[in-house]
């Protein structure tokens, strides 16, 4: 999709708001015309020369009503343009936010999450103010041809005396401005780097003080502040240059217009009044050629924006970024879906995997041709060593991670789309890495979820939470994550455990949940979930003694691949890679 494209499809998303748009933005170019005209009238009344009859009070009376008139336009334009944007750019955001919800949450985004953040904000941003200029753009174009008419038919000879090396001068150093956006680009990088430099100085003030780098860490902030001082010169001259080229242009103008005029006015071709409309169009048309450049900078601009948008769409069609949808930015907002509940015949009776298969572009590692059968009530443990693959395989079973081969089936049934199959009250999994939010304990477990009567309570217990309640300030209540308690591994992974129990799903995906956890704790967490999770099928990652010993089936993966599959003591007998790992936690 070309930018054009692309922007022409967000511009009929609101087409009349646009069109509104422009109508307003051409009468404001359009308004400084008429004061032109007036003030002409106004200096040749004074001078003698008005073919009207107008009287000076009736004149600036004029005056003022065409200024209150323009004020009334620029607010209704004010107002158009911010309608129009937000919806254009809300449109953008709540798409590609959709489509990263969408994408298998272990690959969500292809970039860093500052980086996504930025390319919402920013990339958005751009989008919008290139939509908006294009009615800058058409409505200056207006001005200029009408008032450039004006002029010529007033006398053509110093129309293209004052106009043309006016606009060649202004052309130029408008087109300079590609210069100074890459020292713009320049010196937002070499702060960006200083910033950089401080936050890590300052998160590890620790690993500097042991190794004794103090001095070499000044030296390379020295050196960081030092090119972001020349960076930063050449951004503030080349402005500066530029800014005295714009704001003398007019005056050199005027001063061209009076050289020339000299003599016309001496033999009364030229009025007074004419002069003075010169002079007031000069400065508009010196804006418009400016503006101008800007808006051609911008579309470039946007072209490159459009790119981050569309990498972060990771593939999929670019025209989902400009697809139709509500907005409901009045009135009441749609509910959301809750958490359906189960039918008779849904409920797990048998998950049958063949041939899953993921591996990571970047590396080639990850895990092929799986084959493994859950049946209700079942443990089945995988275990292997470190990178054997046990989290991609449950992360790719999951739909986390977008499956490359393989067939899955729910009761017999295929399931389609893993991702959106997986979820409560189907199924419900814990990361290795849980991740908790900055608020109270209850919402961390409950995400929304309205518990019924005993439910959470229920959840704490098989997730052997409650001791540690007591020994929290506020119990339940108490604000954790990043900016409140923070909690021991153990602590968090349980979190997340009671997070999983609370939506009483039918399969329960565990990943190296009991890792941070002791023995005693981890052996009680086994035999509560073993006693409460009415024939919730477990899907369990360890290669822990106390996990092994409770399933019903462990299946071992060695270098992405089922190495052996079977109950613990023929595996003991017959399996190698069980044996070690077994006798190596011994
Ligand atoms: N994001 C990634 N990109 C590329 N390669 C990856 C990625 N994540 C894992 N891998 C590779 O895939 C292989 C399997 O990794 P995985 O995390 O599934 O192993 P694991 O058995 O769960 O290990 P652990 O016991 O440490 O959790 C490893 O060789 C790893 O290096």
């Amino acid at each position: 999709m070309t930018t054009f494209a692309f922007l022409w499809k967000l511009t009929r998303y609101r087409l009349i708001l646009y069109i509104l748009n422009a109508l307003a933005w051409t009468l404001i170019y359009l308004a400084p015309i008429v004061p032109g005209l007036l003030t002409k009238q106004f200096f040749d009344l004074l001078s003698g020369s008005s073919p009207y009859g107008f009287g000076v009070g009736a004149l600036i009376a004029l005056l003022l009503a065409a200024a209150l008139a323009r004020v009334v336009l620029i607010v209704f334009g004010f107002i158009t343009d911010v309608q129009f944007r937000f919806r254009i750019g809300a449109l953008l955001r709540r798409n590609l936010l959709r489509h990263v919800l969408k994408e298998p949450g272990a690959k969500a985004i292809p970039c860093s999450p500052g980086e996504a953040i930025s390319s919402f904000r920013d990339d958005v941003d751009q989008v919008e103010e290139t939509v908006s200029w294009s009615v800058d753009a058409f409505a200056m174009t207006c001005f200029a041809a009408v008032s450039c008419f004006i002029l010529i038919r007033i006398n053509a000879q110093m129309t293209m005396w004052v106009f043309l090396p006016l606009v060649v001068v202004v052309s130029i150093a408008q087109l300079s401005t590609a210069m100074l956006q890459k020292y713009r680009a320049a010196s937002r990088e070499a702060t960006s780097q200083v910033t950089g430099a401080i936050s890590e100085m300052f998160s590890s003030v620790q690993s500097i003080q042991v190794a004794g780098a103090e001095d070499r860490v000044i030296d390379r902030f020295k050196a960081l502040n030092e090119n972001r001082r020349e960076a930063m010169l050449k951004d503030k001259l080349m402005n500066s240059m530029l800014d005295s080229v714009f704001s003398n242009a007019v005056n050199i103008g005027t001063g061209l217009i009076l050289l020339l005029a000299a003599q016309s006015m001496r033999d009364g071709s030229f009025t007074v009044g004419d002069f003075a409309l010169f002079v007031y169009y000069l400065n508009f048309v010196t804006q418009f050629i400016q503006n101008f450049g800007k808006f051609l900078t911008y579309f470039k601009q946007c072209t490159v924006s459009k790119g981050r948008l569309e990498t972060l769409l990771q593939g999929a069609e670019p025209t989902k970024l400009t697809e139709y949808h509500p907005l409901y930015l009045r009135g009441t907002l749609p509910e959301p879906e809750a958490e359906a509940r189960l039918t008779p015949g849904q409920e797990l009776d048998v998950l049958e995997v063949r041939g899953l298969t993921y591996r990571y572009p970047e590396t080639g590692r990850g895990v092929e041709g799986v084959d493994l059968t859950l049946a209700r009530g079942s443990f089945t443990v995988i275990t292997g060593r470190v990178g054997s693959g046990k989290t991609t395989l449950v992360r790719a079973l999951l739909g986390l991670l977008p499956m490359q081969a393989g067939d899955l089936r729910w009761n017999g049934e295929p399931v389609g789309a893993p991702g959106d199959f997986f979820v409560p009250p189907r199924s419900a999994y814990t990361p290795q890495i849980p991740r908790l939010y900055s608020d109270t304990l209850a919402n961390n477990i409950l995400l929304g979820l309205v518990p019924e009567q005993g439910q959470l309570e229920r959840a704490i217990r098989s997730a052997v939470l409650e001791p540690d309640l007591e020994r929290l300030p506020l119990g339940l209540e108490t604000v954790i994550g990043p900016r409140g308690v923070k909690l021991s591994g153990g602590q968090a992974q349980r979190t997340a455990a009671a997070r999983m129990f609370v939506r009483e799903a039918e399969l329960l995906v565990f990943d190296d949940l009991s890792s941070a956890l002791d023995v005693d704790t981890e052996r009680k967490l086994w035999e509560r979930i073993e006693t409460q999770r009415q024939g919730a099928a477990c899907l369990v990652v360890s290669h822990r003694k106390a996990a092994l010993a409770q399933a019903d089936r462990i299946i071992v993966l060695k270098n992405g691949r089922v190495d052996a599959s079977g109950k613990l003591e023929e595996l003991l007998e017959t399996n190698e890679e069980l044996r070690s790992l077994w006798y190596r936690e011994e």
